[in-house]
């Protein structure tokens, strides 16, 4: 495939990177972005910002000339810097009148399906009132087993959230480079892309070109059409919006997973693995069947019932991800038995399978 067509952006996820917000010439950076998505709501569509930049900010003003790698130091420049973008970003939309809405969130906040849902409902609200909500990790608060990875997997997860149908990420490049330095315009192999991809240069930003790749992959498996573009384009997100060839188009294929499905698949951590025989692996690959003791020869990790854990064939090739009915020390007994002997093994029956159907999502 190498024609794009204009996504449709009625709800639209854009995310920007530190580098672009704090670096040189920030200021114009929130103005020129506050003007294209006022435009873009006058045109009735919902835009949403992810933004990075607190602990960059915060670094500066707290007299760091390095980023510091202290968890304690960065989290303080977080406190610090969180405010100080958010009055950017409430300055840059005073003129078009545009309230905006803080919204600081963990990973466990999206990994408890109610919590998600009430997320989804305060964002479903702030834009019905015509606030613009600006997202970013609640980073004074999240330890290492609690973060997002970064901003660019925290924007892939808030896009299928938020229901949106077009994700931007804007950050300092064109978009994907190829190895000659020439702009990839379309990519349909998110794989493929991952070779052309080296480290980020700044010591700002945290995650890179492979990053923003992954969290295309992500959204795209929930159809959202992802666009890397060049947030020093001060209308790039007018140009992706209104369907033009800038940056880096990372096209959705194949069938679309349902929310509850993505989520299993994609928000939540896996908290163990279960190895599978051949047969068991066979069927999972094929579609459609659920999991039952008789396949598993091995479990791993420590998981309560209702966790997601991943399902990998003999060798360890992960080929789906579940949510477990039954926790690490009733799977180990189960592991090889027969349905029929669930409740005399445990002393108790609590379901048939050890992955549901309704729970699994073949990968
Ligand atoms: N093939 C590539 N094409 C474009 N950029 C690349 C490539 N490989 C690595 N990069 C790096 O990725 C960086 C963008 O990621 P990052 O620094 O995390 O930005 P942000 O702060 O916007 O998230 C670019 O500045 C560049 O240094
Ligand atoms: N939440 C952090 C940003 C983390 C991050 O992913 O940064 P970046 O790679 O610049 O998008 C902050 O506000 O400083």
């Amino acid at each position: 495939m190498n024609e794009r067509t204009a996504p449709d952006g009625r709800r639209v996820v854009v995310k920007v990177g530190s580098k672009s917000l704090v670096g040189d010439g920030s200021g114009p950076r929130f103005e020129a972005l506050a003007k294209q998505i006022a435009a873009l709501r006058a045109e009735r569509r919902a835009v949403l910002v992810v933004s990075s930049g607190a602990i960059a900010l915060g670094r500066s003003a707290l007299g760091f000339d390095k980023r510091p790698t202290e968890i304690a130091q960065l989290q303080a420049c977080a406190a610090v810097g969180q405010s100080r973008l958010m009055r950017a970003w409430e300055e840059a939309f005073a003129p078009y009148g545009v309230p905006v809405a803080q919204l600081l969130l963990t990973h466990a906040d999206l990994a408890d399906r109610e919590r998600y849902l009430n997320a989804r409902a305060a964002l479903d609200a702030l834009w019905e009132l015509g606030a613009v909500p600006v997202i970013n990790e609640n980073d004074t608060v999240a330890v290492e087993e609690i973060k997002f990875g970064d901003n660019d997997q925290l924007a892939a997860m808030v896009a299928t959230l938020a229901g949106a149908d077009l994700l931007v990420l804007l950050s300092d490049v064109e978009g994907l480079l190829d190895r000659e330095g020439k702009r990839v315009p379309l990519v349909s192999d998110v794989s493929e892309a991952l070779a052309l991809v080296g480290a980020s240069s700044s010591d700002l930003g945290t995650g890179g070109m492979a990053s923003k790749l992954e969290a295309a992959r992500r959204a795209a498996k929930r159809g959202v059409p992802v666009v890397i573009a060049d947030a020093r384009d001060g209308r790039a997100l007018e140009r992706v919006v209104s369907g033009e060839d800038v940056g880096t188009l990372i096209a959705p294929l194949g069938a679309k997973l349902a929310s509850r499905k993505h989520w299993i698949a994609f928000t939540l951590r896996p908290r163990g693995t279960l190895l599978l025989d051949e047969g068991a692996a066979k069927a999972i690959r094929s579609g459609g069947r659920s999991l039952l003791p008789a396949g598993v020869i091995g479990v791993r990790g420590d998981f309560s019932p209702g966790d997601a854990v991943t399902l990998c064939d003999a060798a360890g090739a992960e080929i789906a991800r579940g949510l477990a009915r039954y926790g690490t020390r009733d799977v180990a007994k189960l592991a090889g038995a027969n349905t029929r002997d669930i409740a005399s093994i445990l002393g108790f029956h609590g379901g048939d399978e050890i992955v549901h159907r309704d729970d699994l999502v073949v990968l």
